[in-house]
């Protein structure tokens, strides 16, 4: 991935030949990865890929064996003092104590920031407002996981780490997240999600990384990483019994080209814009008048499922 941040500003994490060890299971090899100034990056893999492990190392919780970690510039371990007010971390139940009031614990987070967002909009913001007074035991699942994203983001974080952040939310409560993190990303906050939903990555990121066995499998935004490696098809509705030698000799070598029946021609192979362009200009060559083309597309979940295979992993 190439560097898009401003010149002079550091990217928002960037990791190079990162390797994170645990006795005989190497959880993160040799990983390299870039989230820009103002992006959202999904990082996606089945379990036991090793992504809790990386966003633990750029949270600076866990140190790497290997390579370098920077986040805003600064190595999270050595510089964690001057990080941790830039930062908002959601934590998985974590850091919770069980009797303190939803509002309460917010307001002991902003009370650590110097320019806070206020507490109680934000409540009001994630649909927390009559959670204000309800021990923190006594939330539902749903309320406790809005009130870690509110934990992250009062203390106006330049970057965000998210884990699974609409793991366990109704359909309304997932909207809400979705449109706060789309919000974030416009005020040029930068996030970094972990998600099992490949909607959710769709839908936000503008970066989506597969990782496998602790390496990249598949990086770029979600359309191209939809691309990866798949095979595509073009239909053509036209004419039938049309000459197709021109368009195969167009095509680059490992495209099939057939009439499938009497005037619906299909091509396959790596459909992009320019196999699309081409196709048309061969019907219009032979005096042809297109009635529809189709592209048949792959989901990222597919994409996903073919890199990452199909088992269940422990
Ligand atoms: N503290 C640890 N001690 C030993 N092994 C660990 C430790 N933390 C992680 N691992 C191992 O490292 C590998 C990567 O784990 P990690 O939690 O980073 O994966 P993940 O992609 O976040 O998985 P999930 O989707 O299930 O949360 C796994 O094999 C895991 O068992």
């Amino acid at each position: 991935m190439t560097s898009r941040s401003p010149a002079g500003a550091a990217s928002a994490v960037r990791l190079d030949g990162v390797v994170k060890k645990f006795g005989d299971t190497t959880a993160v090899n040799e990983l390299d990865l870039t989230v820009e100034r103002a992006q959202v990056l999904a990082l996606l893999g089945p379990n036991g890929a090793g992504k809790t492990t990386t966003v633990e190392m750029c949270e600076g919780f866990v140190a790497p064996d290997a390579g370098t970690v920077r986040v805003l510039g600064l190595d999270p371990v050595e510089d964690s003092d001057a990080l941790r007010p830039r930062i908002g971390v959601m934590l998985q139940g974590g850091g919770a104590y069980p009797g303190s009031k939803a509002g309460e614990m917010l307001d002991l987070v902003a009370s650590y920031s110097a320019d806070p967002i206020d507490p109680a909009w934000l409540l009001s913001c994630l649909g927390l407002d009559e959670a204000r007074r309800t021990p923190y035991r006594r939330l539902s699942g749903g309320q406790q996981q809005r009130l870690a994203l509110a934990c992250a983001l009062v203390g106006r974080p330049e970057l965000v780490f998210l884990d699974e952040p609409t793991a366990g939310l109704d359909a309304q409560a997932r909207l809400l997240v979705w449109e706060l993190i789309d919000a974030l990303r416009r005020d040029g906050v930068s996030v970094l999600l972990t998600t099992h939903l490949m909607d959710e990555a769709e839908e936000l990121a503008d970066e989506v990384v597969i990782i496998d066995h602790g390496r990249v499998v598949a990086a770029g935004t979600p359309a191209e990483v939809a691309r990866t490696g798949s095979e595509g098809q073009l239909w053509l509705s036209t004419s039938a019994g049309l000459d197709i030698t021109p368009l195969r000799t167009t095509l680059p070598d490992g495209f099939r080209v057939g009439e499938a029946q009497p005037g619906r021609y299909l091509v396959e192979g790596a459909i992009d814009p320019a196999v699309v362009t081409a196709a048309a200009a061969w019907c219009a060559d032979q005096g042809a008048l297109v009635s529809e083309i189709r592209v048949d597309q792959r989901s990222l979940e597919d994409v996903f499922l073919d890199l990452t295979g199909r088992e269940l992993r422990g």
